[in-house]
């Protein structure tokens, strides 16, 4: 750790804390994020060994970048190292603009949605074998200088989910939870769809799509499927797109290549180039 210098903490992540810190080396500032795997099990360090080997390889411009790993014996702590994002995450977008009474521009939303839609392309179509978040949110979407989104806090849900030790202090309500996972507990790609429906519906009506005060409450509503429509400053094309992915039957959700194809994602995808 005596390469870094911590600046200050800036966030209580799903699976420890985050720290901005300043490597010392070219004092460039990065995050820092603190897993404790003290009582985990061979098979947890295993799959958190492999877990974060899969973020190495994510190189992405709409990934948060991996950057290295540093592993404390002594006090069972590693600390990931990964790429600062100036302008934190979509959670903190959405409060501010509705502490400013205003509503995301339609076009920034198709943006955000476009750059999200890239980085699930690039896990869900992967060579060396796809990868699903299993926990993509607004607090999971970070933005760079340029309000560039990164997907960040990857796969590791996989070895923290419910079944480990791990379940968090400050693990969120499931407001993105899919029905399937709900109800089978199953999990593939169609479920990162859905929840990048919800997603798209929050930073649109500046509420999730389905609210209730408690987890049981929240399934049923999921299982319901009923929500109000989006504030009619946004389009049809808006409302229709995250209707298909907020589809209860995932067979119905469309896929990645799917979504790359819509008029408003491809016609943005065709500008960055
Ligand atoms: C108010 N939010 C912030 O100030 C904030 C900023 C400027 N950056 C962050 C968080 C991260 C950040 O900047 N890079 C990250 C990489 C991984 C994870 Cl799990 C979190 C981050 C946060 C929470």
């Amino acid at each position: 750790m005596e390469n870094y210098e911590k600046i200050k903490k800036i966030g209580q992540g799903t699976f420890g804390n985050v720290w901005k810190v300043r490597r010392k080396s070219d004092s460039k500032e990065v995050v820092w994020k603190e897993l404790d795997y003290g009582n985990m099990s061979d098979k947890e360090k295993k799959q958190l060994v492999s877990e974060v080997n899969i973020l190495r390889d994510l190189k992405h411009p709409n990934i948060v970048r991996y950057y290295d790993r540093i592993i404390d014996k002594e006090n069972t702590k590693i600390f990931i190292i990964m790429e600062y994002c100036k302008g934190g995450d979509i959670s903190h977008l959405i409060k501010r603009c509705i502490e400013g009474g205003q509503h995301i521009p339609e076009d920034q939303i198709w943006k955000i949605f476009t750059q999200i839609i890239e980085a699930l392309y690039e896990c869900h179509n992967r060579k060396s074998g796809k990868i699903l978040h299993r926990d993509i949110k607004p607090g999971n979407l970070f933005l760079d200088t340029e309000n560039n989104v990164k997907l960040g806090d990857f796969g590791l849900a996989r070895i923290m989910g419910k079944e480990s030790l791990y379940a968090y202090t400050n693990v969120g309500t499931p407001y993105y939870m899919s029905p399937e996972q709900i109800n089978e507990n199953k999990y593939n790609e169609k479920s990162d769809i859905w929840s990048t429906g919800c997603i798209l519906y929050e930073i649109a009506s500046l509420k999730p799509p389905f609210e209730a005060s408690t987890q049981m409450a929240l399934a049923k509503k999921i299982n319901e499927g009923k929500y109000n429509r989006l504030p009619v400053i946004y389009s049809e094309e808006l409302w229709r797109v995250i209707n298909l992915m907020m589809n209860s039957d995932q067979e119905k959700r469309p896929s990645v290549q799917d979504l790359v194809n819509f008029p408003q994602v491809s016609l943005r995808l065709r500008e960055k180039r």
